[in-house]
């Protein structure tokens, strides 16, 4: 210290500072360092003691957990939020503290200027540590962000002090539990996400009672009863050693409930759906492969579409074969380049049932279009069912019509459904118990919407008018049943008008496009063949140029001879001996010379003569010709004009 004070001395700064100084960073050290020894200290402890469980966003039982701690009052008494109006896990269910929100809950059905209004749910907030207490456990509970610079990819650390994992094994089994009971409502979607080669949630839908799908008879039960008995038959397939897999083909015009049928099923057997679409960017062999392989064992994975996947093409045109002609072949290659889809039938065909392909999944796949997919595709094995949809028969309509308008309950509820009815579609639907109806719909009797049902399907075409075009019809009478039936006759009319108008529309403009085509075709087919000819006729001139150059020195003697002669004779020789291809190619250094000429001596025919026509040039060389050349430069400015010829053919031998 005192030579520390010696040395600062001379600088002229108090020593009683300096102690102070260093004593405040003596004390600050020491301090932190007792703070950080404490923290890994408690890490260790808690590394030592607590048992500690990861739950990631992707997987189901993040979901479990949020949802039971959403129900949980303590976690209603945390002090941090994030306030969200979003739905925040796949349940679509509100993750709210207890309490806060149920004034919002009550007021959930009202709509505010034809708006649903929207709840405001409470979420805990990120990076903070919560504590409950569960079955004589506190729990430490943080929710944090695996991937700090993306929205998505949440985890759940839940920690607590025990001997063995029994209490948070029967944590995640009570949550699964409650969430599975109030998720029983819901059918989880799931898309393929063609860049991770991932599967994201895509939301929760309200299932859709089997009995609101309209189908000829004893269909729907045919699918139901068949894809029951595969999910409880993987002993008597692994027996037999085939791969417990089952394939649906639902093929069939658009607007047939074929989308609607598989929605219904998944809610009926209480399984996901895992859609993907074929024809969607970025899908190549490997990413559909590694998607295929990461579906779980027990759900319906759904393409759509199938027939699209390798004509790349969205139209799903009637004329269209799907055949890879030549210009779809490019479209296909364009396609690729710009998409990156590199998705090949092979590829398909392995990601189905290679031995990637996961075991235990419902296959559903829809076309429009079965005469365009690969047999290989649709042979048992791969698709084992499968069901045609058509446009609506008489039957379908007028199951909808009874499924569109509910009846007044009797006093006395009838037993017995109406004879030969057993399909629930066909029964009439009484008034919804739940809810206070809200639209003013006429009540009529069962008998009476029964009548009205009858009369409805007399209007309409068997065959002809899909299912959704009399759904959408009916919604538009959704209050109107009596003139609905009265007024359906006419409305057929108006839709085969429709349908007409549309049909001619469409052929008009598939014939003008094609004439498009064709004229486009004709007109590159006349230029490619100009230029052809163009390219020809310069081959030609170069080679005459060629031929040209070659007899040039044979003849230099000549000239040089006849130079010590005269001018004029000078001048003749590269004219009798410029062959016509050069005369020609040179024909605007001639023009040019000639036009000089012209200006200097008037006459510009024997010029022109003397450079164009070889036969003529020659006869000119030999005798008279050349004498009139030569009477002509010779006699007005032949020295002024004496380099013009020259001046051609140097330039006409340079250019060759
Ligand atoms: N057989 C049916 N029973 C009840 N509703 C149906 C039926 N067919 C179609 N619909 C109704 O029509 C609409 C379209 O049906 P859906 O999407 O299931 O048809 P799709 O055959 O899958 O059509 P696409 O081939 O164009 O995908 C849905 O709203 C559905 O309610």
């Amino acid at each position: 210290m005192d030579a520390i004070k010696s040395m600062l001395s001379p600088l002229g700064m108090s020593t009683g500072a300096i102690q102070d100084t260093l004593k405040l960073v003596v004390i600050g050290g020491t301090v932190e360092t007792a703070r950080r020894a404490s923290v890994s200290a408690w890490n260790g402890f808690v590394d030592s003691f607590f048992l500690t469980a990861h739950f990631s966003e992707d997987d189901y039982p993040y979901d479990w957990l949020m949802h039971w701690l959403s129900k949980q009052p303590s976690w209603g008494r945390s002090r941090e939020f994030e306030i969200t109006t979003r739905s925040v896990n796949r349940s679509g269910l509100s993750q709210s503290t207890t309490g806060d929100v149920e004034e919002e809950e009550e007021e959930d059905d009202t709509l505010v200027h034809g708006r649903r209004r929207r709840k405001v749910q409470f979420m805990p907030s990120l990076d903070t540590t919560h504590t409950i207490y569960y079955r004589g456990h506190w729990l430490r509970i943080t929710r944090t962000k695996r991937y700090p610079d993306y929205s998505h990819g949440c985890a759940l650390k839940i920690s607590v002090v025990a001997r063995n994992n029994d209490i948070l094994k029967k944590l995640v089994l009570e949550a699964k539990r409650e969430y599975e009971k109030d998720a029983e409502h819901r059918v989880h979607i799931f898309m393929a996400d063609t860049t991770y080669g991932c599967w994201r949630w895509n939301g929760a839908r309200q299932k859709r009672p089997m009995s609101s799908i309209v189908l000829q008879p004893g269909v729907k039960d045919m699918l139901l009863a068949d894809c029951k008995d595969f999910l409880c038959s993987e002993e008597w397939y692994a027996e037999r050693g085939i791969p417990f897999r089952r394939g649906y083909l639902l093929h069939g015009v658009p607007g047939s409930g074929k989308t609607s049928l598989i929605h219904s099923l998944a809610g009926e057997l209480g399984l996901d759906i895992y859609v993907v679409s074929l024809s969607s960017k970025g899908m190549s062999d490997n990413t559909l492969t590694t998607l295929m392989g990461n579906v779980p064992s027990r759900c319906i994975l759904l393409l759509e579409d199938l027939d699209a996947a390798f004509t790349r093409s969205v139209s799903r045109d009637e004329k269209s074969t799907g055949a890879p002609t030549v210009a779809t072949k490019d479209a296909a290659a364009k396609a690729e380049e710009s998409d990156g889809s590199t998705l090949s039938l092979s590829g398909l065909l392995n990601s189905l049932d290679g031995v990637a392909a996961a075991e235990g999944r419902l296959l559903f796949a829809t076309t429009n279009h079965i005469e365009r997919l690969d047999p290989a595709l649709s042979r048992p094995g791969r698709m084992d069912v499968w069901v045609n949809f058509t446009h609506a028969t008489k039957w379908q309509a007028e199951g909808i019509f009874k499924c569109f308008f509910p009846y007044k309950p009797a006093a006395t509820p009838t037993a017995t459904p109406p004879s030969g009815a057993t399909d629930p579609s066909q029964q009439n639907l009484p008034l919804p118990k739940r809810k206070a109806f809200k639209h003013a719909i006429p009540l009529l009797t069962e008998e009476e919407i029964s009548e009205l049902a009858k009369r409805f399907a007399e209007a309409i075409p068997e065959n002809e008018l899909s299912v959704a075009g009399l759904q959408g019809y009916l919604l538009k009478n959704k209050t109107r049943p009596r003139e609905c039936v009265d007024e359906v006759a006419e409305w057929v009319i108006q839709e085969r008008e429709t349908r007409e108008k549309l049909r001619k529309e469409k052929a008009e403009r598939e014939a003008k496009e094609k004439k498009e085509t064709e004229d486009a075709l004709k007109k590159e087919k006349e230029e490619t063949e100009a230029k052809e000819k163009e390219e020809k006729e310069a081959k030609e001139k170069l080679e005459r140029k060629e031929r040209a150059k070659a007899k040039k020195p044979r003849e230099a003697p000549k000239s040089d001879s006849s130079t010590t002669t005269s001018n004029a004779t000078t001048e003749s020789t590269p004219a009798a001996t410029t062959p016509p291809d050069v005369a020609a190619s040179s024909d605007s250094s001639a023009l040019s010379s000639s036009s000089e000429e012209e200006t200097s001596t008037g006459v510009d025919a024997d010029t022109e003569e003397s450079v164009t026509s070889e036969e003529e040039t020659e006869t000119k060389a030999a005798g008279e010709g050349k004498e009139k050349w030569v009477a002509v430069k010779g006699g007005a400015a032949a020295p002024a004009a004496t380099p013009a010829p020259v001046a051609t053919d140097d330039s006409a031998a340079a250019a060759a």
